[in-house]
Formats: C-alpha cells, structure tokens, sequence
C-alpha cells in the first residue's frame, strides 16, 4: 500500500482533487467524513463535547448542532483547541483502520488520506505517510469561493482561514505541491500528472 496525504487550506480545492484520484483508481479515505462519524449519537466524542462546551451545541435531536460549535470554535482558538483535542484521536484511529481495511484488500492499494488539518496535527499524528500532496490557492481565492460558492459571509470565511495553519507551514510539509488557483481544467491535469509519478503502474 502507498498512503498518501492531501492537505490544503479550506476551500482550496482538495475535495475536487481527491475525487480526481478516486477516478483514476485510487482509496480516498476523507478525514472530515471521519470528524462527522466521531460525533454521532452515541459516540464518547459526542458526550465529551456536550460536557466541555453545554446543551447549546447538542440540537433538539440529539444531534451536534454544528453551526452553533463552529460559531463557537471559530471565534476562540482555546475552545477550537480543545475541540480537537477530544475528536483527533478518535478520527485518527479510525483512519488507521480504514487504510488497514484498505491494504488487506488490496496490499498494492494507493490511499489518499483528504486530511485538511494535516499542518496543524503535525507535531504529534501518529501515521507516517509515504507522500504528501498540498492543494495550493491564494487566501483570497480561497475567500472567495467560500463566500460564493458557500454562502458564507466574508467575516466567517475569514475566521475559517485564521484558524488554520499558514500557506508557509503547510507548504513546508508538501513532497508536491497542486496549484488551484486557476482554471479547474488545470487543477485536474496536475493531478492526472502525480498520478502517473505516485502509481506509474495503476
Ligand atoms: C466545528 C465544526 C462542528 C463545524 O462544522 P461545519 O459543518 O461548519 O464544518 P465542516 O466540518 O464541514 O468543516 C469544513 C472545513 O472547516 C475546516 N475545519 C474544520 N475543523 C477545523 C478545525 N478544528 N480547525 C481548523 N479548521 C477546521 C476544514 O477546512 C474543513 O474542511 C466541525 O468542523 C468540527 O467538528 N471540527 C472539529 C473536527 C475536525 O478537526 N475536523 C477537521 C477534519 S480533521
Ligand atoms: N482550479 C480549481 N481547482 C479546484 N477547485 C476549484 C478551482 N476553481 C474553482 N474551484 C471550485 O472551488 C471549490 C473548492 O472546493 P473543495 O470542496 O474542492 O475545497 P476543499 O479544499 O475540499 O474545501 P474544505 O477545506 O472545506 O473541505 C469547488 O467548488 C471547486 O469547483
């Protein structure tokens, strides 16, 4: 198995770019799928953030209400801390055990783990990764996108990028590097070329 990292600024396009691998054969295994699993009903994350952050943040449902923890979240690096400090581990062990999956499947498998906070987890993630792909767009690109694609207000796009690690240190991570700030017809060449570097044989 070859595991490889996609990471990228929000709105940067890496949803876009993984698809792409999906069709040119490759296991996308998407971390914010994995950050929704964690906190469904019934999940130890779901009670630990109903304690850390009170009823507000647990809709009528039952259900995280997850535009009241992103207001939340977003606004207070502390409380976004201490987000991530209850739902990485668990969305890392999962992710562990879909690329396990993944290989006993098929041992020459290529994985594309979409993981948008990559940078950020950096110092402690506990998975090593044969290649590391950045999705890379100017901030205001990013903005924009979020604003009319989204429907976001300019204020929350921004928040959304400041909570994130910088352009400088996700780059710093990256074997190479996808430039999206372009066409789309571009952003999928890119990807068609590292595919044929990353799987010559697939
Ligand atoms: C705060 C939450 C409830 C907001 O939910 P919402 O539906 O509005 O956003 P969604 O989950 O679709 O995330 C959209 C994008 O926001 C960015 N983002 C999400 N969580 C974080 C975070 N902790 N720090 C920085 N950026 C983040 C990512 O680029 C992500 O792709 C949610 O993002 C969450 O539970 N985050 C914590 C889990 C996590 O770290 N997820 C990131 C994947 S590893
Ligand atoms: N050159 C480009 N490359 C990639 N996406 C582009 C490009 N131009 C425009 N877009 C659009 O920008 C948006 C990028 O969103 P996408 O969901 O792929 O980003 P993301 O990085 O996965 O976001 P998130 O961090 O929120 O998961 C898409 O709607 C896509 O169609």
């Amino acid at each position: 198995m070859k595991l490889i990292a996609l990471t990228g600024g929000i709105a940067s396009g890496k949803s876009t770019v993984s698809e792409r691998f999906r069709q040119l054969g490759a296991v996308v295994v998407d971390a914010d799928v994995l950050a929704r699993e964690v906190v469904e009903p019934g999940q130890p994350a779901l009670r630990e953030i109903a304690h850390r952050f009170g009823d507000p943040v647990i809709g009528a449902d039952g259900r995280l209400d997850r535009a009241a923890l992103g207001a939340i979240v977003f606004a207070d690096p502390r409380a976004l801390a201490d987000l991530g400090a209850i739902t990485h581990p668990a969305i890392w062990r999962r992710a562990r055990e879909l690329f396990d999956r993944a290989e006993a499947a098929d041992p020459h498998a290529v994985v594309v783990y979409d993981v948008p906070l990559l940078a950020e987890a950096s110092a402690d993630r506990p998975l090593r990764f044969d290649h590391v792909v950045v999705v890379d767009a100017p901030v205001e690109t990013r903005i924009q996108r979020m604003v009319e694609l989204r429907g976001m207000s300019e204020d929350e796009a921004r928040r959304r990028v400041s909570a994130q690690a910088d352009d400088a240190a996700r780059l710093a991570l990256a074997d190479d590097v996808i430039d999206a700030g372009g066409s789309l017809d571009e952003t999928l060449r890119q990807v068609d070329a590292l595919w044929q570097e990353i799987a010559p044989a697939a």
